[in-house]
């Protein structure tokens, strides 16, 4: 790995809980630490933040914050912590709430930090600004908690499941602004979920957690497609790629968005910017196979692939690692299909085969613009 790192490594008990946990991921990005409740997450963004202390080391960006021999106190580490409940000061505005950390001052981009203008504009918070914190949504509140986090001027930023405890609409509401943040900053964030259509949708880089283990990390995209792994294997398993836009059909509302080794056509409201990156969505359950590219179908996208991989996905279901591109060196897919259908058609690894996508979500990405191409892209509808 090259460029500066995020390398830990905590060891130690927590009550009656083993933690042994350690990952060096780049240190820009978003790096989502996934795992079931009470898999030592929260733990782990502690002992970062130092805020516990358990035997081992903690290196952000070329900063030593914990080795054997030395141990940075929480407030001279420069993380912003964002929690599942923001914790606003109840008497103070909007405005003074995001100023607290710099001491009523705004900070300005010039000065070579996170400028208050800009987070103000990233986090759309320009209407709140006079307003008393007891009278935000919920949803409202985490975007102030997350400027005042980053107004901290902090070189790491911790997110713990910051949209675990807002309802359906509010999460919605707030993942494009997280979208955003991450095109537009080059903070790291460490963002802990349990819920993987927010990884999906935001991260990177990818940390699997277990009974106080790290069982795998790496690039998001390798890790959903490694069938050794249980994440390949569930049920609503999907891959997230990162697709640039390379066309747009008005006649039609379909942009072409291009992958390695494959391109896709998806109905889009309002045309998106050519090179544009964005992020697509497909499900191992919305991929089927034909071994002859089919005629008279109604599914815009049938890709040539290869069987990369093979696993069993239940007693009555197979998943294959599909890499698109004849030569099968492109990106790679997941499909589910049943245990019938896979021998019906004589599947095996290596073999040549299409890929039929029934559905494709789309999602804003790193580098993406604020223009109304943007903003009418993150609702598009599946691709059917
Ligand atoms: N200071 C502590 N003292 C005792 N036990 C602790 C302490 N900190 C954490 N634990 C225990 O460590 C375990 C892991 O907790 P942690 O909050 O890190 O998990 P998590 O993966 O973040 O879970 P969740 O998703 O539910 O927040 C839990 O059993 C918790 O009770």
């Amino acid at each position: 790995m090259t460029g500066p790192l995020i390398d830990i490594a905590f060891r130690g008990r927590l009550g009656g809980f083993d933690l042994d946990a350690a990952f060096a991921v780049p240190a820009r990005g978003v790096t989502a630490l996934f795992g079931p409740s009470g898999c030592g997450k929260t733990s782990v963004l502690r002992c970062i933040a130092g805020l516990q202390r358990l035997a081992g080391h903690c290196r952000v960006a070329g900063e030593s914050w914990q080795d054997d021999t030395a141990f940075l106190p929480p407030h001279r580490r420069a993380v912003g912590y964002v929690f599942q409940e923001a914790s606003l000061f109840a008497h103070l505005s909007v405005r003074r709430n995001l100023l607290y950390a710099s001491r009523g001052r705004p900070p300005a981009a010039a000065d070579g930090g996170i400028g208050f203008d800009e987070v103000v504009a990233l986090l759309g918070l320009a209407p709140l600004l006079t307003r008393a914190t007891a009278r935000l949504s919920g949803g409202e509140r985490q975007r102030v908690a997350i400027g005042r986090a980053l107004l901290s001027q902090p070189r790491l930023l911790l997110m713990d499941e910051p949209l675990a405890a807002l309802d359906r609409a509010a999460r919605e509401e707030i993942l494009p602004f997280l979208e955003r943040l991450h095109g537009s900053l080059s903070l790291p964030v460490l963002y802990v979920s349990h819920d993987m259509a927010e990884v999906e949708r935001l991260a990177d880089m990818l940390v699997l957690m277990s009974a106080g283990r790290v069982t795998a990390s790496g690039p998001l995209a390798r890790l959903q497609t490694d069938p050794s792994l249980p994440l390949a294997l569930q049920r609503d398993a999907a891959v997230s790629l990162e697709a640039e836009v390379t066309g747009h059909d008005p006649a039609y509302g379909l942009a072409r968005l291009e992958v390695p080794g494959g391109r896709f056509l998806v109905p889009v409201d309002a045309p998106p910017a050519t090179g544009r990156r964005l992020r697509l969505r497909i499900g191992a359950g919305d991929v089927s196979l034909t071994l002859e590219p089919a005629r008279g179908t109604t599914i815009l996208n049938v890709l040539p692939a290869r069987i990369d991989a093979v696993a069993q996905a239940g007693p009555h279901q197979m998943l294959a690692v599909l890499a698109l591109g004849v030569d099968g060196a492109g990106a790679r897919l997941l499909a589910r299909v049943t245990r019938r259908s896979w021998d019906s058609l004589g599947l095996a690894e290596g073999m040549a085969v299409h890929a039929q996508v029934k559905s494709a979500v789309l999602a804003p990405r790193a580098g993406s613009e604020t223009d109304a191409g943007a903003g009418a892209i993150a609702g598009a509808v599946p691709l059917r």
